[in-house]
């Protein structure tokens, strides 16, 4: 079945695959799935579960930000109800009974939409673009690693162990066998995928050792953004099964190089579906050029959303080991050292890669950021500096090198906090404000190493 049924499709759906029992899901800020398990006929007789909107001001940690400023945004836990949307109804392939995994919306119970749910914030950026008689299409490339199974938090990530009873030891870019090195874990993840029509396009061996990279069929930016959520869910489960596991993290470890998760972008007229980023005779449009203005002057000030984590600032260090992970928004053709890449295309398919997202992101809001950045260049006419020809490695990191300095400039942003919407801004500043303070209280090998017995 299509994900793209209509609701009174859900019912004959449920009966079909002889469902028993519902997952009902959403996505918090961090990107983790949050919700409730109800017997499918419950469900089908209408039970719609509740939960409190305090999960969209919860950290990665499980704590609350105490500031006056939440308190402000979010002055009581209110109650939302959850809606299914009937375009994102999926198996569990790997569930013992028959059961459906199904991606949520969230109200109040006086009807209006939870301005805080990352799901939301992309589908109100997509409400401007269809206002303007523009359709956005967006195709993902999601990077990861394969790991052996760590249980210890104070010990570094290792590559696993492949087919061969051995560890990668070397760069294996592209290397098929080094992919075939774990081929019952990706045969399995494509059943799984094929199961969900999670609409995967290649599969390739990307630059650390156990890392690897999936793209995306071109399409809807909601429906690709669910689709990396439930993919994200799907892996993890799979290398489990397999004895590993599978990491989103941006830099998992230090001497290898990071994840990433680029988004190609390109705005198709709504009525004649051709891609307004070309003119008649094929060359770049102004409206391209607008587009990739609005980038480069905004998201510098929207890292947070595409760079969520400590961590993720560690993918974005130019380093000997950070290979080609962007630390500027300049734009080049066919150039992989900017971080707005315009590859080679016909007109049809003329497109910006913007490379700066991690791997750790959340999908819903790296879109609706990269989007929404976009839009403001749409809006304002601006203009792109000149494109980048050769390296743009020597130009110096143009982008906040860490994420206390990126949340004040997204802080000092109205712009884009007018579209993403002032109460999810500020809720979204106010939990990424208290990872950082608790990331601060953890003294750090290094700390130890050093300090110790010389200050
Ligand atoms: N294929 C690539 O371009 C590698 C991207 C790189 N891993 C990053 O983190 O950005």
């Amino acid at each position: 079945m299509s994900n793209r049924q209509e609701q009174p499709l859900l019912n004959d759906w449920f009966q079909n695959h002889g469902i028993t029992e519902v997952e009902c899901l959403v996505s918090d800020l961090t990107g983790i799935l949050k919700g409730k398990i109800m017997p499918a006929g419950k469900y089908l007789n209408g039970g719609r579960p509740r939960l409190p909107d305090s999960i969209f001001i919860q950290t990665v940690t499980g704590g609350y930000p105490d500031d006056e400023d939440i308190r402000f945004w979010n002055p009581a836990e209110r109650d939302m109800e959850l809606v299914p949307d009937a375009n994102a109804v999926y198996l569990v392939p790997w569930a013992e009974d028959p059961t459906a995994q199904i991606i949520h919306d969230c109200f109040y119970l006086t009807g209006e939409p939870v301005e805080l749910a990352p799901r939301y914030v992309l589908k109100r950026v997509l409400e401007l673009y269809a206002a303007r008689g523009w359709t956005p299409v967006i195709a993902p490339e999601v990077e990861f690693y394969l790991v052996k199974t760590n249980t210890d938090s104070d010990y570094p990530l290792e590559p696993p162990i492949g087919r061969t009873g051995r560890q990668e030891s070397s760069r294996q870019s592209f290397s098929i066998d080094a992919v075939n090195e774990f081929d019952p874990l990706f045969e399995e993840m494509y059943d799984y995928c094929e199961a969900m029509n999670l609409d995967l396009d290649t599969l390739i061996h990307e630059e650390g050792a156990g890392q690897m990279e999936v793209n995306f069929q071109h399409g809807d930016p909601l429906c690709l953004a669910d689709q990396v959520v439930m993919f994200k869910r799907t892996l993890r489960e799979t290398a489990l099964r397999h004895g590993m596991y599978a990491t989103f993290m941006a830099k998992p470890m230090a001497n290898e190089p990071g994840s990433s998760m680029h988004i190609h972008q390109s705005l198709l007229d709504a009525k004649d579906g051709h891609n307004v980023f070309a003119d008649a005779d094929g060359r770049p449009s102004k409206l391209f050029h607008h587009f990739l203005g609005g980038l480069q002057r905004y998201l510098p000030s929207v890292m947070p959303l595409l760079a969520p984590n400590v961590n993720s600032y560690r993918r974005l260090m130019r380093t000997e080991t950070s290979g080609s992970a962007p630390i500027n928004v300049e734009w080049g053709m066919d150039n992989r050292t900017v971080g707005l890449r315009v590859p080679v295309s016909p007109p049809e398919a003329t497109r910006v890669e913007n490379r700066l997202a991690g791997a750790d992101a959340n999908p819903y809001l790296v879109m609706a950021a990269s989007l929404a950045c976009g839009y403001l260049g749409l809006m304002g006419r601006l203009e792109p500096r000149p494109p980048m020809v050769g390296s743009a490695w020597s130009g110096g990191n143009k982008l906040p090198d860490d994420i206390g300095p990126a949340l004040d400039l997204l802080h000092d942003c109205q712009p884009l906090a007018d579209i993403l919407g002032e109460r999810f801004i500020h809720s979204y500043l106010a939990v990424k404000r208290a990872e950082h303070r608790a990331y601060f209280q953890v003294i750090s090998s290094w700390e130890r190493e050093h300090l110790l017995l010389r200050v």
